[in-house]
Order: C-alpha cells, then structure tokens, then sequence
C-alpha cells in the first residue's frame, strides 16, 4: 500500500483530467504552476533519491514543461541530468524549455543508457490516445526506476485503465487534488508511491468546478452518534433474510450489522431448524419464521432490510423483493437478490443500495468495461439506487451523480463471505438513518479499515470483531 492511501489528510475532491485543465484554466497563472509542480517533483526525488544521473523525458504538453522543470531544479541541486524531448514544446511548456541551458538527448531507447533514473513527463492530464511508436519504445526500454510525473504516460487520468502501455513507477507526483486514476486500478498501482503537492492553485476554484468524485473516507460522511435518548428501538431495526441452504452467509451479515450498531437485527428464516440454529450462533440475534412476504409485513415497524446473502437468485426471491419494494421498505441488495433481476434493473427501483461485484454489476447492467466510475454512475442513474460496485478499487455511486471511490480495502478481504457483512453493514447504518450514498460509503471503508486490522489470514468471520475499534478510529480521525 503507498504512502497516499494511509494518509488521511488527504482532501477528498477528485479532479478529472478535463477538470483539473479547467482548474489550470481558472487559475490563470500557467507558468507559476508549473514552476511549483516541477519544483515539487524535484523535492520529492531529492527527499527520496541519493544523487544519481537522471533522464527526463519530455512531451510537447505541459507534462513535459513539468519536467523542463524539474530537470532545472535537480542540475541546480548538483544532480547529473539530460532531457530528451519527444517533440518541440508547445503552450506554457515552451517557456520551461528555454529556461533549461542543460544536456538534450534524443527521445530513443540508446539515451537510456547513463540513467539511473528516469522522470517520465510525456503525457499527462492530455493524454489523447494510446501510447504506441517511438513512446512505447523508449518507455518499454527503461530498467531504472521511474519518477512519473502527474500520472505514469499511458495511464488515463480518468478512469485508470492503461491506453497502449504504461510503465510502473516508484513514485508519482500529482499536483493540487487526485484524479480518479490515481485511485482506481490498474492506474492506482502503476503509481507507486504518490505524493500530491500543492502547487499554489487556489481551493476557490473548486467551488466553480464542484466536483462530483471523492476519494471516500470519513469526511465524506458521519457516523451515527448514539447518545443519551437512545434506545435499541430508535438505533435501527435491520431484518435479514436467510435461506436454509446458505444460512451461514445471512449470518455474517447480521454480525455485520450488530456490529455496526443496528438496535435489533432479525434473521428470518425458512425453517425453525434454521432459525434455532441461527439462535445459537448469534444469540443476540433476533428470529422470524413464516412465509414470505407476509410474515416480513406483518409487522409495520420493520423498515430496512438486507436480501441476498445466501438467497438463491430466484422467482421466490424476486417476488420477496418486489414485494418489500412495493411496501415502500428500504433495501440493501446483494449477491441472489440481484441475480435474480438479471437484465432487469428497472424492476429494482425504490432500492437503496445494492452491492454488487463485477459479475453480478454485469448481469445486471451489463460488463462495467474500463470506466469503473461511470459505470457505476450510470448503473445508480438507471436503477433510482446507490451502486456498492465490489472490488478492491471499489466505487460508490449515487443517482444524483456523486461517485466515491475506496481504496483502503486490503487484497485478503478477497475471501468468501467478506462482501456478506459489508451489506449487513451498510444495512445497519441505513437502518440508523444515513443516507444511502454515506451508508454505503461508510460501510466499504469501514470493511476495508476492519480487514486491515484483521491482518492476512483473516476469513470473513474476522471482520464484525474488529469494527467497533474502526468506529473509534474514525472519531480519532474527524
Ligand atoms: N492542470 C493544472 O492545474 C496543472 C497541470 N500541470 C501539468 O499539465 C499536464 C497536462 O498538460 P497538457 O494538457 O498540455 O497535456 P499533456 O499531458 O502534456 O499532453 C498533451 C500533449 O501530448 C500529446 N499526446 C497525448 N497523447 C499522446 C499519445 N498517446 N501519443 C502522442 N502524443 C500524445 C498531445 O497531442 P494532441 O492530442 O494535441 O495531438 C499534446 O501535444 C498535467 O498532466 C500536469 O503535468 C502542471 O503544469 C501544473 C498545473
Ligand atoms: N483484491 C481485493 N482487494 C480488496 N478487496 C477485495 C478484493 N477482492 C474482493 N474484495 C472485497 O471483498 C468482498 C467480497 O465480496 P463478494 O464478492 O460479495 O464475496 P461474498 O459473496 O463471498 O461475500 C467485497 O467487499 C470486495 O470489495
Ligand atoms: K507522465
């Protein structure tokens, strides 16, 4: 995990690659700004690097004015430095190009030879298309480490994905706010290392952009307090449902959800078998046996519930949901209860929050393809829903157009039953009365932070143990 992603300072406002030209735009002060991103990628390979010979490599944009930049301040520092352009500079780029009285190499493969590092400044924010040619060459020729600067070239700034090739780098430096593409993966780990750096930029213009991606974390979103007038009924009532031949799946998320503070949580069952047992393993538990929907209506104060754990994706399943939709009961969504509208998104209006990984977002919505973000975004448009899409870049997205993505959420939650008690989670601050995009935001960080404190190994029964100290680390956190 890089040095970004356990920073918790850091503001949670993603900016586009259009964006961030707009924000540049706004500013007006181009040549300033680049003086303090090339500035501040020289500070960070000086505070990190001993002296070594450097190659820049230069685009014709203002990524490679960066590195004009750059390469000024480490030749000034006494670092042994080349640039080789890969075209005349254009804009702003052209004044940081005149200013560098130093060694200019050809863009080529053979000027890698001295390095022993590389400052990839070829394309950033203004990548317009893939990476190939004489690019590709050179990049794919490097054997030192690299610097990137803003984004490693190749990699999209908006979405993550690699257009062409991209290299690793051991450490980016992006200048004011994040792109979504230092979050969102391949792009997150192809990044390294990254620093964001102020560079001068006034916040002001953030007001007249309004960004609608955040990178999610708490102060995104509140948890809710419990204080001296509450009781169990007024913390949330969460009833989930349970099928006899997955039942250990809707425990999990009952555990998720006690742990999350819901008041009560309720596991019907299909059985009394199942509900006895069910009673043993989770004593706290409340359980409710008799057809569905009937005996779930029956009692008019149950508000939320969480389907899908464990539920076969079928036409008992779809009814149950239809049903409680057409009650007016907010739902969280997951696993069967999804599979069970393939093709039908539609039929789920009125949902709160569903929680679907790759496949089931596929069955539903179709394949989320290379734009994570806008898939989600456009599932949460058409289903009236926040979209939880799983994974471990996963995004938030709600109807209104704000999109969160997560990144603290470490690669040993992939493990059956993880996703279990994230929806029981997200159930149980619903239940408490956040709103669905905060719920849903609170309870994949929450996961993350409670799989880190779990540590490797660790299986889905793990994480309801640990997140009543990610709640406390929250509050240490605001
Ligand atoms: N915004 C801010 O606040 C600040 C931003 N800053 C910096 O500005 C950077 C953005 O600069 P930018 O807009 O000039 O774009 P940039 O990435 O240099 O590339 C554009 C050039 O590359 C070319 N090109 C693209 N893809 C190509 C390909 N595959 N193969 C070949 N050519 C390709 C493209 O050609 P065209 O598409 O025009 O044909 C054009 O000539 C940003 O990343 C950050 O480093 C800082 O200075 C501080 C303040
Ligand atoms: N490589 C990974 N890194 C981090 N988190 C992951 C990774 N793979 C899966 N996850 C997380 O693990 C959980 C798995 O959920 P899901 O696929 O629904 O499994 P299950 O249905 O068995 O509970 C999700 O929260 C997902 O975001
Ligand atoms: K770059």
């Amino acid at each position: 995990m890089s040095a970004m992603t356990r920073r918790a300072a850091t503001p949670s406002e993603l900016l586009s690659p259009t964006e961030m030209a707009e924000a540049d735009r706004l500013a007006g002060n181009g040549p300033a700004l680049m003086e303090a991103a090339g500035a501040a990628v020289a500070r960070a390979i000086r505070s990190r690097f001993r002296p070594l010979p450097v190659l820049v490599l230069a685009g014709p944009g203002h990524n490679g004015g960066d590195g004009y930049v750059a390469a000024r301040h480490l030749e000034r520092a006494g670092w042994d430095v080349a640039v080789a352009p890969l075209a005349p500079p254009n804009g702003d780029a052209a004044g940081a190009a005149a200013h560098w009285r130093g060694p200019i190499r050809p863009f080529a493969p053979a000027s890698l030879a001295r390095a022993g590092l590389v400052v990839d400044a070829v394309f950033g924010a203004g990548l317009s298309r893939p990476v190939d040619g004489q690019v590709a060459e050179t990049l794919c020729a490097i054997r030192t480490p690299i610097v990137a600067v803003d984004v490693p070239s190749g990699v999209d700034g908006a979405t993550g994905a690699v257009r062409g090739l991209a290299r690793q780098a051991a450490l980016t430096v992006t200048f004011f706010r994040l792109k979504p593409g230092h979050l969102l993966l391949p792009g997150r780990d192809l990044c390294g290392e990254t620093v964001l750096a102020e560079i001068g930029l006034p916040e002001a213009v953030l007001d007249r952009i309004g960004p609608r991606s955040f990178r999610n974390g708490p102060g995104l979103w509140r948890l809710p307090q419990p204080d001296t007038a509450t009781h169990k009924h007024s913390r949330g009532h969460v009833t989930m449902l349970s099928s006899d031949a997955l039942s250990g799946a809707a425990l999990l998320a009952a555990r998720g959800a006690r742990r999350a503070g819901a008041g009560l949580v309720t596991l019907a069952c299909e059985s009394e078998n199942a509900a006895r047992a069910h009673r043993m393993a989770e004593p706290g538990a409340l359980t409710l046996t008799g057809d569905w929907p009937e005996a779930l209506l029956e009692d008019g104060r149950r508000e939320v519930f969480c389907a899908g754990p464990g539920l076969p994706p079928d036409a008992t399943t779809r009814g149950t949901v239809a049903a409680l939709l057409a009650a007016g009961k907010r739902l969280v969504l997951d696993a069967g209860a999804l599979t069970a509208f393939a093709g039908h998104p539609d039929r789920l209006h009125g949902a709160a929050i569903l929680t679907p990984h790759m496949a089931e977002f596929a069955r539903l919505f179709g394949e989320v393809g290379k734009d994570r973000l806008e898939a989600a975004r456009r599932a949460a448009a058409q289903s009236g829903a926040v979209i939880l899409l799983k994974g471990s870049d996963t995004v938030i997205a709600a109807p209104d157009g704000r999109a969160a993505i997560n990144d603290n959420a470490p690669a040993w939650l992939a493990t059956g039953g993880t996703g279990d008690v994230l929806a029981g989670i997200a159930a149980a601050l619903l239940a408490q009365g956040m709103p669905p995009f905060e719920a849903a935001c609170a309870a994949a960080w929450l996961q993350g932070e409670a799989a880190q404190r779990a540590g490797p190994g660790m299986i889905a029964e793990d994480l309801p143990p640990q997140i009543h100290a990610t709640f406390l680390h929250v509050a240490a956190l605001i």
